[in-house]
């Protein structure tokens, strides 16, 4: 190992090489890294011939003539152009990961459902094999909808690379620690921490601390962006400096390797003799990147009453019909609670949005107990749902002094589509058949006169 073979103070795996050290802040600028000098051309993207006689190759994230505050693409500078990186194509089976449509028959989607932590695997599991869906929504077939998953990972992948054509992956730890080496550069992750790897990036997934597990967002539609502000103005929330890319890094190795490849649903192996991740130099505003949840600044009321969970959107990803999100990530972080006269938790409510919740660490102020670390819950299209009974009864009665929601980090996927459960979340996961229950003790208080009870 040199220093070239380091990043962020970790030890890079073996024969990757990076001139710059770490990540580059910014969400959705442009960015321009090489790992060896010169080796971006200079004032043009397609010179006739690219230094060190590297290949030039553009790499898409939207279409050609997307409005040009959406138009996303990358040009990198590789050994290898990516034609040299697939060959003929071998379906494969990845039984646990599925997409949508994906409507069973014996499967009813139609409830409120909660899972305890799918339990860490004896087996050896990669990114691939280790990757359970829990729901699905929408269509993959036309670029809508999303799945959500869990991770089990407990090895790294081996001269193995994957890409996903059908979308960009959104990657939440609760477990353990990965590290993404990708194309365009390396990114490590751990607890607390979030990913977003774009459709069509070919990367491996190594672990660092395992067994690792988490959840994904699979979003097969317009890609993640940063919410508007609006009247809140121009900070606050997630803020663009706290995002951060990696600096080029790249493989020249000879081995005998897959790539996967997800593609409408399906996958399909290919075999090569190197690394794909050869990319010595690029410039362009695709990339992957990965995001500390610890740097949102959570913006709420501060007289009485909550506004609607929108106001804790980190990363929103339209749908084409505007303010109704693809998906919406929203997470409810540790924060202050300061409301006169208000009843400070979740509000009961039904919601033409579907919600997929999961838990990374700590206790959720509506689910005091049976929604842990780990687990996830999901209140579908239009199902009621709301605090239980003990989170009821204790915020109706609190002394409202104002009041700290520490050491807590929980999510939602909130998507405009309902969502179907997989087999693997209706039949093999820790499904809690009582989640229901938590209700159960809800008093009717009326009696006709205004005080109630
Ligand atoms: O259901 C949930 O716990 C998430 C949620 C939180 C909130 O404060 C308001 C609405 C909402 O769906
Ligand atoms: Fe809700």
């Amino acid at each position: 190992m040199n220093d070239q073979s380091r990043i962020s103070g970790l030890t890079r795996m073996s024969g990757i090489s990076a001139l710059h050290e770490g990540y580059m802040p910014g969400f959705g600028n442009d960015f321009e890294t090489e790992a060896l000098p010169g080796a971006l051309p200079e004032g043009r993207n397609s010179p006739q011939k690219c230094a060190y006689g590297l290949y030039g190759e553009q790499l898409s994230g939207t279409a050609f003539t997307a409005p040009s505050h959406q138009n996303e693409r990358t040009w990198c500078y590789r050994i290898r152009p990516s034609v040299k990186h697939t060959g003929r194509f071998r379906r494969i089976d990845m039984p646990y990961w599925k997409s949508a449509p994906h409507v069973l028959e014996d499967v009813t989607s139609l409830g409120q459902y909660r899972w305890d932590p799918v339990p860490h695997s004896q087996e050896t599991l990669t990114w691939l094999t280790g990757m359970r869906t829990m729901t699905t929504a929408g269509d993959v077939y036309t670029q809508a909808g999303m799945a959500s998953h869990i991770y089990l990972v407990t090895a790294s992948m081996e001269d193995a690379y994957f890409y996903s054509a059908d979308s960009e992956l959104l990657v939440v730890p609760q477990d353990g620690q990965l590290r993404f080496c990708t194309e365009l550069g390396v990114i490590e992750i751990a607890v607390g921490e979030i990913v977003i790897l774009p459709r069509g990036l070919v990367y491996r997934v190594e672990v660092i601390d395992g067994p690792a597990r988490g959840f994904v967002c699979e979003n097969y539609g317009q890609k993640f962006a940063l919410p508007g502000r609006g009247p809140i103005g121009a900070n606050c929330m997630a803020n663009r400096r706290d995002f951060k890319v990696p600096v080029a890094a790249f493989e020249d190795r000879d081995a005998d390797s897959t790539v996967t490849v997800k593609w409408q649903g399906q996958f399909h192996e290919t075999r090569i003799g190197h690394s794909p991740l050869d990319v010595v130099a690029w410039h362009g505003n695709y990339a992957p990147v990965k995001y500390d949840l610890n740097t949102y600044c959570p913006v709420g009321a501060i007289l009485f009453d909550h506004p609607d969970p929108s106001i804790f959107t980190v990363l929103t990803a339209p749908s084409g019909v505007e303010g109704t999100a693809n998906i919406d990530f929203v997470l409810f972080r540790d924060r202050w609670m300061v409301a006169e006269n208000t009843f400070r938790p979740p509000w009961y409510h039904k919601n033409v949005m579907s919600e997929l919740m999961g838990n990374i660490y700590g206790q959720y102020d509506a689910k005091p107990k049976g929604f842990v670390p780990g687990g996830m819950s999901l209140h579908n299209m239009m199902l009621p749902h709301g605090p239980d009974k003990d989170a009821f009864e204790g915020a109706s009665n609190a002394d409202l002094k104002p009041g700290k929601l520490e050491n807590t980090m929980s999510f939602m996927f909130e998507t405009r589509f309902p969502q179907h459960l997989t087999e693997f979340a209706a039949k093999e996961a820790p499904l809690q058949d009582d989640y229901i229950d938590c209700w159960n003790g809800l008093k009717k208080h009326f009696n006709g006169t205004p005080e109630g009870m």
